[in-house]
């Protein structure tokens, strides 16, 4: 594997960058002090090309969705041949360019697809995942079932808070990708713990603002990638390849001025509890409800200034669900926390161990929304 290193000396910094509070050991205090941070060049170039022939292999697969696509796993969430192929695709490719001490926390696993009455299932999804390989040319290969069954499976890591794992979601938001709505595919890389790289592929989100009145009309396109690196802010490009701009959270201070987001399910979030905060917030406008981390990207680029996410008790939140969308969001100048004002701590496997929620929003306006979320908690336990 090759490791690029990134040197740059600051002796006259009064404020060390953002990204080294963030996520590396304060400098020392010596005024020549150098340095070093990581670059992570390669491993962007690769999650990049992974996460946009998933979001390619999706795309087809929603354009035509059939009934016998759907399995239903334990949990009773949906999962396609989307979700599998999606992970295998990018499990395949990143196996490919890091080839030495791979490890990838995935969500799918193929233990349904083993089973019986599962071979036409396994068909269809190494079909899918042939044919993205084919197109894009770079490895000369065609994966037997058993390639594909094991590239799934390679995603069985537990994460960790030593080394360096990839966390992927294959697809983020299974439901909206039924519905023909908000999905994403959703890649970040742990690095000691940290999330160092993020990588989102939304290929539904429009390339405009969600708060244009212009975002429905037929011309506006829709497919974007949003990518951060620790240190380097965040980029959104559309998934077609053009060129990348830099994006931004919202600059909005006076919360009444702020929109928010949630999630589309009312399964997955405590609608009650956000309404209760908006309410003591000042929020004038309802909810954008979209489906998946296609909030964190609209967030990045300003779209809304806030996203609340309070799951029913017992849920236990996973790191593939947030490690790529806090990074898009924290490197365009947002914060998420737990509702305890915590950072998410990606470090403890593949579960968030945290209180109650998640909320984001820029820094200017956490503050405020802290204390709406403690009062508003503290409130709705009372009166229970
Ligand atoms: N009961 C649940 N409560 C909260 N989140 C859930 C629940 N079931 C599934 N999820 C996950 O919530 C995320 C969707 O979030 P949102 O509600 O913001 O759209 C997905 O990661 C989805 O998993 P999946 O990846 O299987 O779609
Ligand atoms: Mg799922
Ligand atoms: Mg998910
Ligand atoms: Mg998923």
């Amino acid at each position: 594997m090759s490791i690029n290193w990134l040197r740059f000396v600051s002796p006259s910094l009064k404020k060390p960058p953002l990204f080294h509070l963030c996520h590396l050991p304060p400098p020392p205090s010596s005024s020549s002090a150098v340095i070093v941070a990581m670059s992570y060049d390669k491993e962007l170039a690769a999650a990049k090309k992974a996460a946009s022939l998933a979001a390619r292999l999706c795309q087809k697969v929603q354009k035509a969705l059939l009934q016998s696509d759907v399995q239903s796993k334990n949990d009773k969430s949906p999962v396609t041949v989307a979700d599998y192929g999606s992970q295998a695709l990018v499990s395949f490719v990143l196996q490919q360019e890091f080839p030495d001490n791979f490890s990838l926390v995935a969500e799918e696993d193929s233990k349904d697809l083993r089973k019986d009455g599962g071979q036409e299932i396994v068909e269809r999804i190494k079909k899918l995942v042939n044919d993205s390989l084919t197109i894009d040319g770079s490895y000369n290969v065609t994966l037997s079932t058993e390639d594909v069954l094991k590239a799934i499976d390679n995603g069985r890591s537990e994460g960790g808070s030593q080394g360096r794992h990839w966390v992927l979601d294959p697809i983020d938001g299974t439901k909206g990708f039924l519905r023909g709505d908000q999905y994403a595919i959703a890649l970040a890389l742990l690095d000691g713990g940290k999330v160092v790289l993020g990588v989102l592929a939304c290929p539904n989100l429009p390339l405009t603002s969600l708060s244009d009145a212009g975002q429905h009309s037929p011309n506006n396109k829709v497919g974007c990638l949003f990518f951060a690196v620790v240190g380097g802010g965040t980029y959104m490009q559309p998934l077609d390849g053009s060129s990348a701009v830099k994006v931004q959270v919202s600059a909005v201070e006076n919360p009444q001025e702020a929109s928010f987001f949630e999630s589309y399910e009312a399964a997955h979030s405590m609608h009650d509890l956000s309404s209760l905060i908006a309410q003591k917030l000042g929020v004038k406008a309802p909810p954008v409800r979209i489906d998946s981390q296609a909030k964190y990207g609209a967030l990045s680029r300003g779209d809304g200034a806030i996203y609340l996410r309070f799951p029913h008790k017992g849920y236990r939140e996973k790191i593939w669900d947030h490690a790529a969308g806090c990074l898009v969001v924290s490197e365009a100048g947002g914060v998420v926390t737990d509702a305890a004002g915590q950072p998410l701590d990606f470090s403890k496997g593949k579960y968030l161990d945290l209180d109650t929620g998640i909320i984001v929003t820029n820094q200017k306006l956490m503050p405020l929304l802290f204390n709406a979320v403690r009062k508003s908690i503290q409130e709705k336990a009372s009166s229970l």
